[in-house]
């Protein structure tokens, strides 16, 4: 990996070597914001007010421009201590950069994400019975870092809960958001056994820990939280406790940690006691004194490490023979690009792309992450550029790749909030203008927002070379599963094709990430091999969000589930074009109350009017079942995800892919709308939904027997699968064991 080497003048020797250490990890910029993050805490401990409470709007907004990062950094040391595999802390990496670093919201999201992600996994721990749950817990009690990361995750915990939803929520149609506190208050009483807030015996007999009471005492010390949120931590943390405790090497992280504790405290006292100020355009006095070392990679990954993707392979082989051999270019007079742009969604491989290129050249390869350049302090990220190139200037040929392109790299700005923005890609443009076509330099960005980039950064000379990586199209996925499954213990059951199938849509990362829960299943149902059915839980975990254990206890609320999410089914199953349904279950999973499943048959490249309008309609299915059963006066708030994912659809066909006949042909991404335009814009949209509801109304009300029936073969069987819809649908009699 690698490091960005963080050297100070008055650093001791282990200390600079802990900062390395995490540098390397992290990159400093979140070491910075952990600076930031500590000096917070200090001044909570200052006030007596340890809460980190968040109770208005505008408070919220506050305590996420404050915290947000810098709890990403707790995550990212947890991830650290508990070995987590690669595609889980993947799977934050890529929620994190799904905006600039300045977007914190978007770090809570993510790490929400990864928690709904571990809890669901955790759900067998939190068993009593589970002997393994009561050994993790005692130790994870007696744990002064766990306590530290607890108390900063909850901080983070009561930000989302209150503000924001996850990813996957988001992203697939489901039941919005809805508390759910009561059916976990039987877990919660078991974990306060545990923790031996209610007695010191656990149920099963064993006798707290002296440790237990600590850290109940630290839980009570939070500031009385959401029990729901102190179930999910201490579950959280008892297993990744329990992956750290695992791997007997990582004891001497524990150390690295506290000293890194102790030099950040010390550090930020330096900071803020001394009178620093900045002054635009300036810098800091203090920070002249630090030296980044930047040192490159000896890659051994080659495009064979690197599935699917073959067009994108292909591309990058022009740059390897470049790179193979410049002298041969240079004396032809050809000119070789000076930068790459890889492009395509979160989690296909573009940085194991990248990688494969330094690889297969045998050159060095620096990797920088464009969040590193997004600096609290004015001018020190365009400083980096400046080191960053003039170490690789003197290693040439090699390569610079950074990732999360679009942080750096993102439209040049007038914006007051943050001003300096601009120098880091004024400064970019500089060294990319600075040094001669065939140096033998290769600059890589990798971006899933290429509309953001700042125009001039893609003029000739620049990165004037894109290649597209795209999500992995069957065969691809079967590479990529045969690559992972290849690394467990699989039973002879295991149809790699049929998962493939079954998996459109999924990237790369997914698919590894995939693999690994179903690897984690097996070993939490105490199995020898991973099975198909242990596959198909880790995938309907990745497309719905981890299923919680029990419905919820209130009938009413299950009915009104069942019938919503009956709505979404049969809007779909009836409508022409909507992508094929996978599962419906009114078993809580992730965020919501219950979910409906679909998965693509085959790859989607692009979306026809009837499809978009099919999702729509089936988005807005839920409501429209709830309203026809309940009347208007019952509606609940269970749909404001359908009617978001619905309005997307509808907002982007009328302005983006000129699929109104009223607004036309016209593309409304860039340019100014002036108030007329956006007049007639805003009514087309509602038209657009009005419409879809109206639809998804009527199809139900014509098919209000089979919502009927559905709605009680979900009340009676929880989750039915495709074909369960169908025989439903079809007045058959289901064969299903409750
Ligand atoms: N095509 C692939 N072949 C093999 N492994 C893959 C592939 N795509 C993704 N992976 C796995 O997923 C991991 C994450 O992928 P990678 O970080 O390269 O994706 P990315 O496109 O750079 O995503 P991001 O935009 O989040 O940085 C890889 O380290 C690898 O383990
Ligand atoms: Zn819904």
């Amino acid at each position: 990996m690698a490091s960005v080497l963080f050297t100070q003048s008055f650093c001791q020797p282990q200390a600079a070597a802990a900062i390395s250490h995490l540098t390397s990890l992290f990159g400093s910029a979140r070491a910075i914001s952990s600076h930031k993050d500590l000096r917070l805490r200090r001044q909570d401990v200052h006030n007596k007010q340890q809460k980190p409470n968040v109770t208005s709007g505008k408070d919220l907004n506050q305590e996420k421009e404050q915290c947000g990062l810098s709890q990403v950094t707790d995550l990212f040391s947890l991830l650290k201590d508990t070995d987590v595999t690669t595609p889980t802390i993947a799977l934050i990496q890529r929620a994190r950069k799904k905006d600039s670093a300045l977007n914190w919201a978007q770090c809570h999201t993510s790490a929400s994400t990864f928690f709904e992600n571990k809890i669901g996994f955790s759900q067998a721990h939190l068993n009593v019975e589970h002997p393994a749950g009561v050994s993790i817990m005692r130790t994870a009690a007696q744990d002064p870092l766990f306590r530290r990361i607890l108390t900063s995750l909850v901080h983070s915990h009561n930000v989302q809960l209150r503000g924001f939803k996850t990813h996957r929520s988001e992203r697939h149609t489901g039941v919005g958001v809805r508390p759910r506190r009561e059916h976990q208050e039987s877990l919660i009483d078991n974990v306060q056994d545990f923790f031996g807030s209610r007695s010191n015996k656990n149920s099963l007999g064993v006798k707290s820990a002296p440790g237990l009471s600590t850290l109940s005492g630290a839980v009570k010390s939070l500031s009385d939280p959401d029990p729901e949120v102190e179930r999910k931590l201490k579950v959280a943390f008892a297993e990744g406790y329990k992956a750290r405790e695992e791997n007997t090497k990582k004891r001497w992280s524990n150390l690295r940690s506290f000293i890194f504790l102790a030099l950040t405290i010390w550090l930020v006292v330096q900071l803020f006691s001394s009178n620093i100020s900045i002054k635009p355009g300036g810098s800091l006095g203090f920070l002249n004194s630090i030296t980044y070392e930047v040192n490159a990679e000896d890659v051994n990954v080659t495009f064979a490490d690197v599935k699917g993707a073959a067009e994108a392979k292909q591309e990058l082989q022009d740059i390897v023979n470049f790179l193979r051999d410049p002298e041969k270019y240079t004396s032809l007079g050809a000119k070789l690009p000076k930068g790459v742009l890889l492009v395509g969604p979160p989690g296909v491989g573009k940085t194991l792309l990248a990688r494969a290129v330094a690889g297969e050249a045998g050159v060095p390869f620096f990797h920088a992450s464009g969040s590193e350049f997004d600096e609290m302090f004015v001018g020190l990220g365009a400083r980096r550029i400046r080191q960053l190139f003039s170490a690789a200037k003197e290693q040439a040929p090699c390569i610079i790749f950074i990732d999360e392109f679009d942080s750096v790299g993102a439209k040049r700005t007038s914006s007051a909030i943050h001003p300096y923005a601009n120098q880091t890609v004024n400064q970019l443009l500089n060294e990319m203008d600075g040094f001669q076509q065939n140096e033998g330099i290769i600059v890589m960005g990798a971006t899933n927002k290429v509309d953001n980039m700042d125009k001039a950064l893609r003029r000739p000379g620049r990165f004037d070379i894109e290649v597209t990586v795209q999500l992995p199209d069957l065969k691809g996925r079967k590479e990529i599963i045969e690559l992972y499954i290849s690394k467990i213990k699989k039973d002879p059951d295991v149809d790699v094709d049929k998962l493939a199938r079954g998996t459109t849509g999924f990237s790369g990362a997914e698919l590894e990430n995939l693999i690994n829960q179903a690897a984690l299943k097996a070993v939490i149902d105490g199995r020898e091999t991973v099975t198909m059915s242990h596959l198909d839980f880790a995938r309907d975990k990745i497309l719905m969000g981890p299923e919680r254990k029990n419905r919820i206890p209130d009938e009413e609320t299950n009915w009104l589930t069942a019938y919503h999410e009956a709505g979404h089914t049969l809007v779909s199953y009836f409508t022409k074009d909507s992508t094929p349904l996978h599962k419906v279950t009114i078993i809580p999973r992730g965020q919501s109350l219950g979910h409906t499943a679909f998965i693509d048959e085959k790859e989607v490249y692009n979306k026809t009017v009837s499809q978009l309008k099919a999702s729509m309609d089936t988005a807005m299915g839920g409501r429209a079942a709830e309203e026809l059963i309940y009347g208007t006066e019952k509606v609940t708030t269970g749909a404001s995800n359908d009617l978001q994912q619905a309005t997307r659809i509808a907002t982007s066909m009328v302005m983006v892919n000129g699929m109104s006949d009223k607004v036309g042909l016209r593309s409304f991404v860039d340019t100014e709308i002036s108030p007329g335009q956006r007049e007639v814009i805003d009514l087309e949209i509602r038209r657009f939904l009005q419409e879809s509801y109206d639809r998804a109304k009527s199809i139900l009300k014509q098919h209000n027997t089979e919502l009927n029936n559905l709605a009680q073969a979900l009340i009676k069987y929880e989750t039915l699968d495709k074909d369960e819809i169908q025989q439903v649908v079809e007045g058959k009699k289901l064969h299903k064991s409750v």
